[in-house]
């Protein structure tokens, strides 16, 4: 099956996009599925969080065109673009103050948060079971009613996944999620998307760490704003392209069953 022919795709079709002045995408064609983990990588200033950024609407194309289920996306409501696509930034930061279920609520776009939450319509039972849900999902239950101040970097991290989740939307882009993150909650945030793209979600990711990438289904490699390679890992992660993307020789092996990419340096 081709990516076009999939239903509720998220597509990017031949966008090119300025980041201020600079040209920092180019002529992108690129297809995201739900139910499938795609990683975009590329060195820094690929273009990388302004692909992110045009696929969520916040930034308005030159020319091309980002389309949800076929329909180009300024066509669909801001409601309907907001829940279905969640957006987890870079460095996003915390209300530090504000309890981790109240930051997670945040999520169903029920109201405003200054200084506390305003409400801009009811709460209903949904709302309420889905911020349960999330919070399960992410194993944040168990602090639900801390302060933000009093997590770590990862459980705040795994906080802004639940606030993100608790939209129930269908597809989740996520800027640089494992930053300044330690190998076990770089894991952890990989584990938790596997489990929730298994469930239907499609998740989009920018990922530094080629080796996390490569726990992908598909990556999507960029440079120079251009697509440089698509498709499964094996077939993105070679050492050609890498050298040519980075500049950098780089071992690509086998370990317990996982591609693994080594610099060769
Ligand atoms: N406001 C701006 N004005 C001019 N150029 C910009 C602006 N914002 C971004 N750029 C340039 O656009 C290019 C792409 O930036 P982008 O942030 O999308 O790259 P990236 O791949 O996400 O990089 P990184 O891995 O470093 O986060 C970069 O060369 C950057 O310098």
């Amino acid at each position: 099956m081709t990516e076009r022919s999939r239903p509720n795709l998220l597509e990017a079709v031949n966008l090119h996009v300025r980041a201020g002045t600079y040209p920092a995408v180019r002529g992108v064609t690129a297809g995201f599925a739900p139910g499938e983990f795609t990683a975009v990588i590329g060195p820094n200033g690929a273009g990388k969080s302004t692909l992110l950024r045009a696929l969520l609407g916040l930034s308005v194309p030159e020319s091309g065109e980002v389309r949800l289920c076929g329909q180009a996306l300024g066509h669909w409501p801001r409601a309907h673009r907001s829940s279905a696509l969640a957006y987890l930034a870079q460095g996003e930061e915390l209300p530090l103050a504000t309890r981790v279920r109240d930051v997670v609520a945040l999520g169903r776009g029920a109201g405003e948060w200054r200084w506390g939450l305003i409400p801009t319509r009811p709460w209903t039972e949904e709302d309420e079971a889905a911020v349960a849900e999330a919070l399960e999902r992410t194993d944040t239950l168990r602090f639900e009613h801390r302060r933000v101040s009093e997590l770590s970097g990862g459980e705040r991290q795994r906080v802004s996944l639940a606030r993100a989740l608790a939209a129930r939307p269908r597809y989740l882009l996520l800027d640089e999620p494992t930053n300044h993150l330690d190998l076990a909650y770089a894991l952890d945030v990989v584990r938790y998307v596997r489990c929730e793209v298994a469930g239907g979600l499609g998740v989009v990711a920018v990922l530094h760490d080629l080796n996390l990438a490569a726990r992908a289904d598909r990556v999507v490699l960029l440079h120079q704003g251009q697509v440089l390679a698509a498709g499964p890992p094996a077939t993105v992660l070679t050492p050609a392209h890498l050298h040519e993307a980075y500049g950098v020789q780089v071992l690509v092996t086998h370990v317990a069953g996982r591609l693994v990419v080594v610099a060769d340096d």
